[in-house]
C-alpha cells in the first residue's frame, strides 16, 4: 500500500504516518494539496495530513481540502511537538530563521523573546526548511525542526525545546477515498463522526436549529469550527465532530433531519483517535 505524507523525510507527519504505518511505502509530497491530489488521483492509497495543534490551531488547508475533496477520515493521531532551533554545524551565528508556518506560529514567544530582530520565512515543512539550511552553509540561516531533522540533515541544535507551551500536540488524520475506520494497535482514545455542514443561508437561528439536533439525541459535539467558504464575508461552512460511538439509527436521523431543514451535510467518517507512543 502506498501512504502519501508531507514530507520530506523527518517532517512530524513522516513520523505520525510510520507510526500508523510501519508497513507500508510512505511517499513523500511537497504541500498538503499535494497529498490531497496523490489521494484524489490514485496515485496512493491514503495520506496522512496534519488537521489540528493544540497553540495554533487548525491547519486551515487540510480543513479546507476537506471541503473541497471527496475524501473520508479514517483515523486521528495525537502526537507530542517539540521544536528546536538548528543551524549549519559550520555556522556559529544566523540571520534568518525557516521554518513551516504552523512551527513559527507554535514557537513565536519565544522569537519574539530571543530573535526579534531576526527575520523568519515560510517554507513547506520544517524537515524541508532542516534539509534547506543543511544544503546551504554558505547562508547564515536557522531552521526549526524536530531532533530526527537535526539528525538526518547533519545539523546542530543551539536551542532545544522552543514551543511556546510545553503542552504542544498536533492531530493527524489519515484521508482516503473508502469510508472505513482504521483499526490500529496503537492506545486509543476516543471515537467520533466529523461533519461538515453547510446552512441554506443565513437566517435568525440557522446554527441553532442544526445544534438542537444533536442536543435534543444527546449527541455530544466536541469540536466545532466555522471556516469561510470563500464565497463572500460572511459565508461559513461549520466543521463538526460528535463524540462516542455511532448509533445507526440516531445518528442517521440526526442527519436526515439536518438535511430536512435545509442544510447540506458532508460525512467525513466515523473513526477512532489514537495516541503516538514515544
Ligand atoms: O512541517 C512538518 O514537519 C509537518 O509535518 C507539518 C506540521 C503542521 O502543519 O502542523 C506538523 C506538526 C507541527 O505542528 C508542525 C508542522
Amino acid at each position: 500500500m502506498k501512504i502519501a505524507y508531507l514530507g520530506p523525510q523527518a517532517s512530524f507527519t513522516q513520523l505520525a504516518a510510520s507510526q500508523i504505518f510501519p508497513n507500508e511505502e510512505l511517499v513523500p509530497q511537497s504541500s498538503i494539496l499535494d497529498c490531497f491530489n496523490a489521494v484524489k488521483n490514485n496515485e496512493v492509497d491514503k495520506a496522512v495530513v496534519p488537521l489540528e495543534n493544540s497553540i495554533e490551531g487548525t491547519v486551515s488547508m487540510t480543513l479546507d481540502y476537506l471541503y473541497d475533496f471527496e475524501v473520508f477520515i479514517e483515523t486521528e493521531l495525537v502526537m507530542p511537538i517539540a521544536h528546536h532551533l538548528m543551524i549549519h554545524p559550520d555556522n556559529e551565528t544566523f540571520e534568518k530563521v525557516i521554518s513551516h508556518p504552523q512551527a513559527l506560529a507554535q514557537t513565536f514567544h519565544f522569537r519574539y523573546e530571543n530573535l526579534k530582530d531576526i527575520p523568519s520565512q515560510d517554507f513547506s515543512s520544517t524537515a524541508a526548511s532542516a534539509k534547506l539550511v543543511a544544503e546551504n552553509s554558505q547562508e547564515k540561516w536557522a531552521a526549526i525542526a524536530n531532533r530526527y531533522s537535526a539528525k538526518l540533515y547533519g545539523l546542530k541544535i543551539i536551542h532545544e525545546n522552543i514551543q511556546d507551551f510545553e503542552q504542544n500536540h498536533t492531530k493527524f488524520i489519515v484521508i482516503s477515498k473508502t469510508k472505513s475506520a482504521l483499526d490500529i494497535p496503537l492506545p486509543r482514545t476516543s471515537e467520533k463522526t466529523s461533519l461538515i455542514i453547510t446552512l441554506p443561508e443565513d437566517h435568525a437561528g440557522g446554527l441553532h436549529q442544526v445544534l438542537s439536533v444533536f442536543a435534543w439525541r444527546k449527541m455530544n459535539l466536541s469540536k466545532i469550527e466555522s471556516r469561510t467558504l470563500k464565497t463572500g464575508l460572511g459565508n461559513y461552512f461549520f466543521f463538526i465532530n460528535v463524540a462516542s460511538e455511532w448509533h445507526n439509527v440516531l445518528s442517521q436521523n440526526a442527519i436526515d433531519e439536518i438535511i430536512s431543514l435545509g442544510s447540506n451535510v458532508k460525512f467525513l467518517g466515523h473513526y477512532n483517535e489514537y495516541v503516538f507512543e514515544e
